[in-house]
């Protein structure tokens, strides 16, 4: 469904690449998470499977990028945006300025895709009570908080039913609870068809949701598998990624000679087997 050969992009006038020979591929129904230390490159590799590098941005693309049936930078953009959804880094951005409520905001992608009204009015209610906004849907996308322009972006994509999503972190501006019910939505999505580019920094969250994650480092996959596996890799802090409080507090316990059972925890439900105390 995903598959990246042999990507290397630089920006317009840039010296250096941001992805140097990077290949990636993603099965269709799949959650896969990117991890990466800040300004590793994962912002870019959304635009590049979105198309929007180099369709918008211009720059140096060389390499294959196929997502969701298309070839990327041979597609036209908006042609590209009907198979690949982009939930862009800051929902403020994404707003399109053109509409003057949540519900117009919503159907934006759908007028663009000449969906019919009734089919229009029904995914809208339906991808509200989803994502709880139904309440939002008759304010401006100007006087909301910055979570609940984030969930209204989320919304407008999730609205077009794109076969591939690619979520620049999603969650950033969300409280725990948003971000646990974002999480959710995303993971019921997968187990529908649809695959799942997930960018994020929280790291407990890719354990207990990703089907697999991806190390970003050097613009290369540094790693990918497993996310229990990734995720508890000591070459994390290498890469400038961390590691979860669990994670760590295995490691300090091994260091002082304390017996840690079975593999590193990642997520507070990893802990809680490895200590025996689980189910
Ligand atoms: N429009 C641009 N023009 C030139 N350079 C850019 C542009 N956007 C990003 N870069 C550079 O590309 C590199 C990768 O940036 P990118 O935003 O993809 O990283 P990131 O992993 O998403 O970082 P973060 O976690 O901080 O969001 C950085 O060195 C950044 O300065």
């Amino acid at each position: 469904m995903i598959a990246l050969d042999h990507v290397t992009y630089a920006y317009p006038d840039a010296a250096v690449t941001v992805l140097t020979d990077l290949s990636l591929h993603v099965p269709r129904g799949t959650l896969c998470g990117v991890v990466g230390a800040s300004g590793a490159g994962k912002s870019t590799l959304a635009k590049v499977l979105s198309g929007f590098v180099p369709h918008a941005e211009g720059g140096e693309l060389a390499g294959s990028v196929q997502v969701g049936g298309i070839d990327v930078p041979q597609t036209p953009l908006a042609e590209a945006i009907e198979k690949v959804g982009l939930v862009t880094q800051n929902p403020f951005n994404q707003i399109s300025g053109a509409k003057f409520t949540v519900r117009e905001e919503i159907a934006f992608g759908l007028e663009n895709l000449g969906i019919e009204r009734a089919e229009m009015i029904m995914r809208i209610e339906a991808v509200g009570e989803l994502l709880r906004i139904s309440h939002l849907m008759d304010r401006s996308p100007y006087a909301l908080s910055g979570g609940q322009m984030q969930l209204v972006a989320i919304a407008s994509m999730l609205v077009m039913r794109p076969a591939v999503l690619v979520m620049d972190e999603p969650t950033s501006q969300l409280d725990p609870g948003g971000t646990r019910m974002v999480f959710d939505v995303v993971s019921e999505l997968t187990r529908d068809g649809t695959t799942v580019v997930l960018l994020e920094h929280k790291l407990e969250q890719l354990r207990d949701h990703a089907d697999q994650v991806v190390v970003l480092a050097g613009g290369r996959v540094a790693l990918q598998g497993e996310p229990r596996e990734v995720l508890s890799d000591e070459r994390l802090t290498q890469w400038g990624t961390g590691s979860t409080r669990y994670t760590q507090a295995a490691r300090s316990a091994r260091d002082r000679g304390l017996d840690v059972p079975g593999p590193t925890p990642v997520s507070f439900d990893d802990a809680l087997l490895t200590f025996g105390r689980g189910a």
